[in-house]
């Protein structure tokens, strides 16, 4: 049996009118999922205000409403509880709820603008090949052992992160990797948890629709550091700029990683091909199989995320150098005629621009590099015409297209991309909105040598069209169209 006041510990509270000593069922943020007994929270929302769903969550049964404004009307029997801030209230009383299960295991936060599901993902592999009991939380997927299930969000909401953390420490879990979104920082999904770690892989252009400028972003990816306690450590890349602002405030460890400047964990590369890139790190050389100088970044921050949690030097070496690349992320294949396509998740400049210079910096010869790319709906537009300048500048010939149009215009979103482009690079690009005639155009133009690099969707099999999800697969598709082609 639980009771209110006790999923209430450690909420600041304003006010209460009734009885918080009543059992509960459960917890829930959305008005659409309460029933009998439930405690519901009323969350100012990015469309809409959860306090307008306080009467008919409380038709629905609701015996407790956690609120920052009381209602006009108070239903006889119904709990009231004023906090200062429902967001966090949600994420104390879920962990409450599920019993701290973060205090419970090891849990390390990976945040940054790139490079978070890789570097979370392939600690996951790395800690289960060291036969440690591992979990993960992140865009591609949610791990509970080897249990799997679906990721719906980056970070998803406290509740639910709670739910999972929870099931991995009963099912013996002693380490969890997760994402950590600005999205995620800002709406508090992960207030209440206790990390054990931090680790920032870079900061650039991204979700300036929903944070109100650069400043603001970098804050709010700050404000997770400003968290971690004490006894926590927060490993930073120092290359970026951004790396030392987020170490400014935090009580945790302070430890850094770099490639170009002084830093704790160093690394260097010293060969790179198509197939992988040996880097040299704190003296010991590796080979491992995923390539790119963003790459070595994210391996550098898994080697010291290793280290700072005890895993001995050389078998993280040896282990490394076993580790796959992550769906939809440089995820490559070689047709028949010699086509190369590469399925790879960039969706922001800095990405798009790190994987067409990798892409570009293993160019043997005169081979052409044929981009797909677009940009979603209903997310950030100022990236649109920097990632069009990008695509055109970096490749021989672009297709623009739609990513997911949500519920835009694409063709309005393809017109922005194309205002990025410079004029001497005009005659390089075509658009097609139909993505699937976009990638099939490129197939079309390639011939044998070439490198073909559809961005943006990567591991993602559907394209989100007004609202509905429609199957979708970039690395299928190039597939059989390479196939179909006899290309
Ligand atoms: C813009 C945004 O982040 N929205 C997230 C946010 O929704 P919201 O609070 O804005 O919801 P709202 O629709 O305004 O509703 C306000 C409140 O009223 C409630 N409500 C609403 C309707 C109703 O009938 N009854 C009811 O009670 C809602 O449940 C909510 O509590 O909180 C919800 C619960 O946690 C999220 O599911 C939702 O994610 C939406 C679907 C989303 O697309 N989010 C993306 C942008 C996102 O979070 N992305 C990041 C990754 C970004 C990155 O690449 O770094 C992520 O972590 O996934
Ligand atoms: N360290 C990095 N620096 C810059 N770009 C990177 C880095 N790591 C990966 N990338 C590029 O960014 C893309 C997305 O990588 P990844 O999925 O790991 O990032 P993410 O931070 O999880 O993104 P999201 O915000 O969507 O969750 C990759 O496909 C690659 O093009
Ligand atoms: N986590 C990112 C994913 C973007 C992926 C891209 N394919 C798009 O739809 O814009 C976001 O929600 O902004
Ligand atoms: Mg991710």
């Amino acid at each position: 049996m639980i009771l209110l006041k006790d999923i209430l510990y450690k909420v600041t509270i304003e006010s209460v009118v009734g009885n918080t000593s009543v059992a509960i069922h459960n917890l829930e943020f959305d008005s659409r999922n309460v029933s009998l007994n439930d405690v519901f929270v009323a969350i100012k929302g990015t469309l809409s205000d959860g306090h307008q769903f306080i009467k008919k969550a409380a038709d629905q049964g609701a015996l407790a409403i956690i609120c920052e404004t009381l209602p006009e009307n108070i239903v006889n029997g119904i709990t009231y509880v004023q906090v200062a801030d429902s967001h966090s209230a949600l994420a104390i009383m879920a962990a409450n709820y599920y019993g701290n299960p973060s205090e419970e295991l090891k849990l390390i936060g990976i945040t940054g603008t790139n490079g978070k599901t890789t570097v979370s993902s392939l600690l996951y592999q790395l800690f289960k090949k060291a036969g440690l009991e591992t979990g993960l939380l992140s865009t591609v997927k949610i791990m509970v052992g080897d249990t799997e299930f679906k990721a719906t969000h980056t970070t998803p909401d406290s509740l639910t992160i709670n739910k999972y953390l929870r099931e991995m420490v009963d099912a013996g879990v002693e380490y969890c990797f997760m994402e950590v979104s600005s999205h995620g920082i800002h709406q508090k999904r992960t207030e209440a948890l206790h990390f054990v770690g931090g680790v920032f892989t870079n900061l650039s252009h991204d979700h300036l629709d929903y944070h109100k400028d650069f400043a603001e972003y970098r804050d709010v990816k700050k404000y997770f550091f400003d968290g971690l306690p004490k006894t926590a450590f927060a490993l930073v890349n120092v290359d970026d700029k951004n790396g030392v602002v987020m170490l400014q405030n935090t009580k945790a460890k302070k430890q850094t990683y770099a490639l170009k400047t002084y830093a704790d964990y160093k690394a260097q590369v010293l060969e790179s091909q198509f197939t992988g890139q040996l880097l040299k790190i704190n003296n010991q050389e590796v080979w491992v199989k995923l390539i790119g100088g963003f790459n070595a970044y994210n391996l550098l921050a898994i080697y010291g995320t290793a280290q700072l949690l005890g895993l001995k030097e050389l078998e993280t070496l040896q282990l490394m150098s076993t580790l796959e690349s992550v769906g939809g992320r440089f995820q490559y294949l070689i047709s028949e005629k010699k086509i190369t396509a590469i399925v790879d998740y960039a969706h922001t400049p800095d990405a798009l621009k790190n994987v067409l210079e990798t892409i570009n910096s293993i160019r043997t010869g005169n081979e052409e590099v044929i981009t797909v790319v677009g940009c979603g709906g209903d997310r950030d537009a100022q990236k649109r015409p920097v990632m069009g300048n990008i695509a055109a500048s970096l490749s021989t010939k672009v297709v623009f297209t739609s990513d997911n149009p949500r519920t835009e215009n694409p063709e309005k979103i393809i017109e922005q991309i194309e205002t990025g482009v410079p004029a001497e690079h005009y005659k390089k690009t075509i658009s097609i909105t139909n993505r699937k005639e976009a990638i099939k155009a490129a197939c079309q133009m390639a011939q044998e040598n070439d490198i073909i690099l559809i961005a943006g969707k990567g591991h993602e099999t559907y394209q989100e069209i007004n609202g509905e999800r429609f199957d979708f697969d970039d690395f299928k598709i190039v597939n059989q169209l390479l196939t179909t082609l006899n290309k």
